[in-house]
């Protein structure tokens, strides 16, 4: 196999997204992750030919099954994607043809950790393929978004994409044969910079938006939600409209 393993982290949803100010903050964090996936997984067989979740939780898990169904209305889950198989593994080796595949966080020792873990299943799987780094919090990602950035990262070595705010990053690309070395993190553009990453933000220009959204607050939802979230997360708040920013 050819193409990219895109590699999602996603942390257990009781804990995660604790600087989003919402009570329904773990169903947000899973259904962003679900519109992130769903988006990745559209980019098309060639360039993302699997997109490999790592988590522990079993309602995230679920969720990524629930993928390969009807969306969250009963509409496909993403406008015009390919189906998934939404397989779930629990280890050994990937079930065969799957698009998208869940595997446990054996270290469960952290982000780093995770990507690491899922980059090593991803290089003795497929080792043809390059591994991307993708970050479960953007759902306004759009499948060309994704396309770009791994068509701009250089052959032999790792390229990112930074978010928003100009000092994390949403995706950390290695190309096959090259280690992912993940920085994630506090200041972990300027990590990744370090560690030899070409920084393809300035290069793809304000054509990723959706791609480099990443939600940690309140206020970065709303830009999202200006930016055109995908469907799991319409969904969330759409259950919820008195949260929804009335007046902006
Ligand atoms: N598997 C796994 N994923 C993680 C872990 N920590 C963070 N992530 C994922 O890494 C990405 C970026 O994480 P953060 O923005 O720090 O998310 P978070 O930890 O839920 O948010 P905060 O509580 O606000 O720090 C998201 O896709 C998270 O789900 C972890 O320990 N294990
Ligand atoms: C972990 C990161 O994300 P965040 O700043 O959203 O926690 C990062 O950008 O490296």
């Amino acid at each position: 196999m050819t193409g990219w393993v895109v590699v999602v982290p996603v942390k257990p949803l009781a804990t995660a997204k604790s600087r989003l100010a919402r009570p329904d903050r773990a169903a947000l964090a899973l259904a962003m992750a679900q519109d992130a996936v769903a988006a990745a997984s559209a980019v098309g067989r060639g360039t993302v030919e699997t997109v490999m979740i790592v988590t522990n939780d079993g309602v995230a898990r679920a969720g990524m099954a629930a993928l390969s169904g009807p969306g969250p209305t009963g509409r496909p889950a993403t406008d015009g994607a390919p189906a998934t198989d939404g397989a779930a593994l629990t280890g050994g080796t990937p079930a065969a043809g799957g698009r998208i595949v869940v595997v446990p966080d054996m270290p469960d020792t952290g982000l780093n950790a995770a990507l690491a873990h899922g980059a090593a299943l991803a290089a003795r799987w497929w080792p043809d393929a390059g591994v991307a780094a993708l970050s479960a919090d953007i759902p306004a990602l759009r499948p060309a978004h994704l396309r770009a950035a791994l068509l701009a990262v250089p052959a032999g070595g790792r390229g990112l994409v930074a978010d928003a705010d100009g000092t994390g990053t949403v995706l950390l690309a290695a190309a096959a044969g090259t280690p992912l070395a993940p920085r994630f993190g506090p200041a972990s553009r300027a990590a990744h910079i370090r560690s030899g990453a070409r920084d393809l933000t300035g290069p793809l220009g304000g054509s990723v938006r959706g791609l480099r959204r990443d939600v940690d607050t309140v206020e970065h939802l709303w830009e999202a939600v200006s930016l055109g979230v995908g469907p799991w997360t319409r969904q969330v708040l759409s259950a919820g409209p008195r949260l929804l920013p009335a007046r902006r």
